[in-house]
């Protein structure tokens, strides 16, 4: 393609913090401006409550984060540069949904709920539900139904049904005022092309296929199966979907109301949105055999394969497979760990917890951000040996292989000896076996797994722990060069729905980043890693076994 003319598309990627607004040049994939927004009432920590595990997060956190992110994108282009924009799409968290009204909107909207964290968005990390995601579990085993087997057999807490489901059964009041339900995903597009009526808007194939137990062959669950769950489950059925679309798609344009809140063109093409993971994973220039790695507060890893390598195949043990939640036309699967960074910041909480009488100020400040590093430093100089701690990486349950919300962390080998850094060494590694145990999980499935690259917030700052990955895979990761690969992800799709490019392979030809640096594996460790990792399997085996005595 011959760059004629300057032309720009806008990816908007919902993390679990902030958003962010990323601004890219259709013909060479040029990163031209980013804007970032953090969301105010979650950074106060309001309407989660830490102990329950409940995260929830406020729609105006949303609305008010991509008016800001995106303004503060723009004011580094030229008039003549936002005129040039041709396209949006949005990535968000999932799964992310919200209770809504009968024109789509979110209940905490409605004055009535505007404080009630069970009329907000139910963030992925949420837990709640752990309770209605077994008797979802149950129901579907009792019945024989196969709602699962492209789920990876086990239906999870952080997954819609049962965040809906938790609602109804102890929230009546605003079980009682819920018509449906949207996807975060889909409640932005939705909201900027002028359609949030639950029967019309345009649903993700990614967020149904992987959280909704949506397939081709039946469309969402039977109306019977999810009134035996709740009768007010079943009934809201009819003001869901039976269609779905796949990010290529155009869900509409830029109505002038949105236009002109985020200072962008009015009529521009705005395509179907999907899980961020899945959009970073296209925004890494995914093709079969690359497992993507998103690896941040938690992990996502999604693989890619032809329809006909897969066949019939039902692959156990992980977060789905679907038709088209990666890339049309190829299946895309999904797996990941429910905590990786947030290991990291717990243990840094853990430690911090001396300094809570200790006012606040510049010191205490600078020892909780160095703390991190701090810890790294020291934790890099300690060679591992068959002695040392071994830790378990279930601190917010296990996503893959084979979901299970209820079991939890460990840490074994301990001594009056041991010090932060040697606790902080083993977490790490922790986190690396869990990824170890997902890429073998998947090797055993028959998916096929040629290279690893790496995308997301600890890829970047985190060498040791990418080192310490690299180390216990036995495999080079490669690290993609975007700082917003998600969202940049989201642009290429935003490129198709504008006409730019026919497909999303050709925008990925042409729009892709490239590889900033490589970890290589050590020999030497890789060998003490073999014997550590048989001791994290025992202690996941062990840990496995304390569940069930709790249960
Ligand atoms: N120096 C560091 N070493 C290891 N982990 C870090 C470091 N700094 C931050 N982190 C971890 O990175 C995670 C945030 O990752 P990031 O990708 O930025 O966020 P998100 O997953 O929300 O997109 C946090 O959980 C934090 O504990
Ligand atoms: O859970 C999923 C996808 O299934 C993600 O949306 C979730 O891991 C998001 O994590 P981030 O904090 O954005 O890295």
């Amino acid at each position: 393609m011959i760059e004629s003319d300057k032309k720009y598309v806008i990816g908007i990627d919902f993390g679990t913090d902030s958003c962010r607004a990323l601004i890219v040049n259709v013909y060479n994939g040029d990163e031209v401006a980013v804007g970032v927004s953090f969301y105010s009432r979650w950074k106060e920590g309001l309407y989660c409550d830490v102990r329950n595990n409940q995260y929830r997060q406020h729609p105006l956190d949303y609305i008010e984060s991509m008016e800001e992110a995106i303004h503060a994108a723009l004011s580094d282009l030229a008039g003549e540069e936002i005129a040039s924009i041709c396209g949006l799409c949005f990535d968000t968290t999932g799964s992310t949904p919200a209770l809504v009204d009968c024109d789509g909107i979110p209940l905490a909207l409605n004055p009535a709920f505007v404080e009630d964290p069970d009329a907000m968005f139910i963030l992925w990390k949420d837990h709640t539900a752990v309770h209605e995601a077994k008797q979802i579990n149950t129901l579907i085993k009792e019945r024989h139904l196969d709602y699962l087997i492209y789920e990876g057999g086990t239906y999870s807490s952080e997954w819609v049904w049962s965040k809906v489901l938790h609602v109804l059964q102890t929230n009546p009041k605003v079980g009682d005022a819920a018509y449906s339900w949207v996807e975060h995903c889909d409640w932005m597009t939705g909201l900027v092309v002028g359609n949030t009526v639950p029967e019309k808007m345009y649903r993700s194939r990614c967020a149904a296929g992987h959280k909704a137990m949506w397939h081709e062959q039946w469309s969402l669950p039977s109306e019977k199966f999810l009134s035996e769950l709740h009768p007010k489950l079943g009934a809201m059925l009819p003001h869901l979907y039976t269609k779905t679309y796949t990010s290529d798609t155009k869900a509409g344009v830029l109505t002038a109301e949105w236009a002109d809140k985020l200072g962008l063109p009015e009529g521009i093409a705005v395509a179907v949105g999907a899980i961020d993971a899945h959009m970073g994973a296209v925004g890494a220039s995914i093709t079969p055999g690359v497992l993507v790695r998103i690896i941040g507060t938690s992990t996502c890893d999604i693989l890619v394969a032809d329809k006909k390598e897969i066949e019939d195949r039902c692959i156990e043990g992980i977060c789905g497979q679907v038709d088209g939640s990666v890339i049309p036309g190829l299946v895309g699967f999904e797996a990941g760990q429910s905590a990786f960074g947030d290991i990291y910041a717990w243990f840094k909480e853990v430690l911090a917890w001396g300094l809570k009488s200790v006012p606040d100020g510049e010191m205490k400040q600078k020892i909780l951000d160095g703390m991190l590093v701090e810890l790294t430093r020291e934790a890099e100089a300690i060679e591992p040996t068959h002695r040392s701690i071994v830790a378990l990486d279930w601190l917010n349950g296990r996503r893959t292989p084979d979901a299970d919300q209820n079991v939890t962390g460990a840490i074994a080998g301990l001594t009056l000896g041991s010090h932060a850094p040697e606790i902080f060494r083993a977490l790490v590694e922790a986190t690396a076996f869990g990824s170890r145990c997902i890429v073998e999980h998947m090797k055993e499935q028959g998916l096929r797994i040629d290279s690893v690259h790496a995308i997301g917030g600890i890829s970047k700052k985190a060498p040791f722990v990418m080192q310490t990955l690299a180390d216990v895979l036995n495999m080079p990761i490669r690290v993609v060069r975007s700082e917003q690969t998600c969202a940049l992800g989201a642009a290429m799709f935003a490129a198709v729905a504008a006409g730019i490019y026919p497909d999303v392979s050709e925008a990925i030809q042409y729009m892709g980043t490239d590889i900033e640096s490589e970890y290589r594996p050590e020999e030497k460790r890789h060998i003490v890693y073999e014997n550590l990792y048989k001791k994290y399997l025992e202690l996941a085996k062990l840990s496995e076994n304390i569940k069930s005595i709790h249960d």
